[in-house]
């Protein structure tokens, strides 16, 4: 059997009002210039994350990946559904002391650094303030950290601006470590990184990895870089998880249609260019998203019962779920 997963998210949805600015005639008409509509982020996703994994978290921009990372993160809190860490259900979001064995790197970290605080301080700050470490210790846990990322101990007196981005990364991942989590919620986290540079960061967290046992959900647009990293990957499409499958099984055979439009985009290097195949037809609003499957409108084998009939995911095989009436 296998063990409670770190993290289980069941039945999780996230929605967000959105205020729109009506112009024109017709809205001063109706005496109302703003409406409130809702934005289903994230719709009714249950996801396992176990101790050690790797769950990359792929889709097409807003399809909710970074909501529901920052959901797993304890940043967000789900409007419907529950969590649980290691089988106890987190109430609220989970205690200040659940939350900290989730951490999130972001991808770009010059805005989510302090430029004002020096880095013993960006890096021992929440150490100190949850009393992992006290007093001058902490000078000690930092430099050992620094190590643990590879820069310089003596770089602790530093600035953020003193680095450069890879540095930076190196420097965001350390104050994640600096809290011992035992999953990081990496959001983008290499993407605006020079491509020399992100296979470094993607080592260092692969070391970390078989240093710490620490489990990722890895976000990223990039799906060789996914393919790469992943143990498994979940693919979203507006709000909903469409494929959930091992790696090297959903690279082989995508089963979604959507999965297999996706997959086609990876790049493939051809006479040294990368080339692009962009799923066809444009991504709906999530403010007004289709019916049934929300993906029948750009879907090749969609017929009138997927315009009608959400499909549930349904496991195909072991440790493969595809959300599709036609698989
Ligand atoms: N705080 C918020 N308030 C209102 N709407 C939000 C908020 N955060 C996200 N959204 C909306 O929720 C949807 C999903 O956004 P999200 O950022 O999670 O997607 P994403 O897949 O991570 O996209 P990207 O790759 O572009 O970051 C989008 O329509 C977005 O506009």
């Amino acid at each position: 059997m296998m063990a409670e997963p770190l993290l289980k998210l069941q039945n999780v949805s996230k929605r967000f009002s959105k205020r729109i600015d009506l112009a024109g005639k017709i809205a001063r008409r109706l005496g109302a210039r703003i409406s409130e509509q809702t934005v289903h982020a994230v719709d009714d996703v249950s996801i396992d994350i176990h101790e050690g994994e790797v769950v990359g978290l792929v889709g097409e921009s807003g399809c909710g990946k970074s909501t529901l990372g920052r959901v797993a993160a304890g940043i967000h809190a789900p409007s419907e559904g529950t969590i649980h860490w290691r089988g106890n259900k987190l109430e609220g979001g989970g205690s200040a002391k659940d939350r900290m064995r989730v951490q999130m790197v972001f991808q770009d970290p010059l805005s989510s650094l302090n430029p004002r605080h020096r880095i013993d301080r960006v890096i021992g700050e929440a150490p100190r303030h949850h009393g992992l470490v006290k007093g001058r210790a902490v000078d000690a846990y930092v430099a050992e950290l620094l190590e643990k990322v590879g820069l310089d101990p003596s770089y602790r007196t530093r600035f953020p601006h003193q680095f450069s981005g890879g540095q930076r990364q190196r420097i965001a991942i350390a104050r994640a470590l600096a809290v011992r989590p035992e999953l990081i919620v990496c959001d983008e986290s290499v993407s605006a990184l020079d491509v020399s540079v992100q296979a470094q960061v993607l080592n260092l967290f692969m070391d970390l990895r078989r240093e710490l046992g620490l489990a990722y959900l890895f976000i990223s647009h990039d799906l060789g870089v996914v393919e790469h990293i992943s143990d498994r990957v979940v693919i979203m499409y507006l709000g909903r998880v469409v494929e959930s499958a091992p790696t090297p099984e959903l690279y082989a055979k995508p089963l979604h249609p959507y999965a297999h439009a996706l997959l086609n985009e990876v790049p493939r290097l051809v006479t040294g260019k990368r080339v692009f195949e962009p799923v066809k037809g444009e991504i709906p609003s999530p403010l007004d998203p289709p019916s049934g499957c929300h993906f029948h409108p750009r879907c090749p084998i969609a017929d009138s019962h997927c315009a009608k009939v959400k499909p549930d995911l349904r496991e195909v095989a072991p440790g493969r779920s595809v959300a599709c009436h036609k698989v």
